[in-house]
């Protein structure tokens, strides 16, 4: 069946300056098991990210985090909510446009430099091939091989094999692959999982140079704090939703579409699930949330509104 975005939809020219903006609504995520189960992912994320902004995915195992940055890919499609990226609904496209949204507009650096590169190839067809979608006018104006691997510190290894690099190596080949066709939204799962220190503030330095450069729009998912501080916005997942979010050092809660919140970690690990608490109002912008049961006012927090 041919959907509206099937029909003569402007998926946006190559290199247009600047990031895309993405808006999530109710976004809803099953997987369904070989065991014929069904596993809820995510269950109603609502999220805003602003063009150009960065912004780091955190939050435990299992709460979400990768499978919502497929669904920003265009890799999976929600199984209800809508995903828009600028004007255009990715939940809602047809496979044709949502591939070449993925090979010109957004580049996702999956889990494991490996699963982005060409083990038998080269650091210079690697690149070739990521920009295999571009028209030949295209390719004549985005950065040379050359200067693109030179960005990334791998001038010297322009025609060595990939399986012959070392990890670091691998990932900075893997982030100038991916942002070789000029994406306007650059995500990455764990760019800088099982990397040495050296070569994970190496990768981190790196790619928000080219963020700076090019003006794209940047998610990452990570579980290292280090990797998270470097990011002016953090949106932690919980059990399939945004659970909190941090913003230039500081940490928000956040109200749910069913008036869910989420405690802050410290608090999650001393008032389990299950806990009754009571929240009120206290002058206009703060709450004060406190366990009735007992009234020991060590057990209350105060929170910004
Ligand atoms: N292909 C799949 N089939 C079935 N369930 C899946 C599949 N992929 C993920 N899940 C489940 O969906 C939920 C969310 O997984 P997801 O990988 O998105 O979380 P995550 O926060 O990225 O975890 P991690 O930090 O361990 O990568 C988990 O319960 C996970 O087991």
């Amino acid at each position: 069946m041919k959907t509206e975005a099937d029909n003569g939809l402007d998926i946006g020219e190559l290199g247009r300056p600047g990031g895309v903006g993405i808006r999530c609504q109710g976004v809803v995520h099953l997987y369904r098991t070989f065991e014929g189960h069904d596993v809820v992912a995510l269950q109603g994320v609502d999220l805003t990210i602003q063009p150009g902004e960065r912004v780091a995915f955190l939050g435990p195992s299992g709460s979400g985090k990768s499978t919502l940055l497929t669904l920003l890919g265009g890799i999976q499609k929600p199984s209800a909510g809508r995903i828009f990226l600028g004007d255009d609904e990715i939940s809602r496209m047809g496979e044709r446009y949502l591939a070449r949204i993925r090979s010109r507009r957004v580049s996702t650096m999956l889990q494991g430099s490996t699963r982005n590169l060409l083990p038998y190839a080269t650091a210079r067809q690697n690149i070739a091939f990521a920009r295999l979608a571009l028209s030949s006018a295209e390719r004549r104006g985005a950065l040379l091989d050359t200067d693109l691997l030179g960005r990334v510190g791998l001038e010297q290894q322009a025609d060595q094999v990939v399986s012959t690099m070392s990890g670091g190596q691998r990932q900075r080949l893997a982030l100038a692959c991916a942002v070789s066709t000029s994406p306007q939204l650059l995500l990455a799962d764990e760019p800088t999982s099982q990397l040495s220190h050296e070569d994970r503030d190496h990768v981190i330095e790196l790619l928000h140079e080219l963020g700076d450069d090019l003006g794209t729009t940047i998610v990452v998912v990570t579980h290292q704090p280090e990797v998270a501080a470097t990011f002016p916005r953090t949106v932690t997942m919980k059990g399939g939703r945004v659970g909190a979010e941090g913003r230039d050092g500081a940490e928000y809660v956040v109200i749910g579409a069913e008036g869910v919140v989420h405690l802050p970690t410290h608090l999650a690990a001393e008032w389990p699930q299950g806990t009754l608490v009571r929240i009120e109002p206290e002058d206009f912008d703060r709450l004060v949330v406190s366990r009735p049961s007992d009234r020991d006012p060590e057990d209350t927090w105060e929170g910004d509104r």
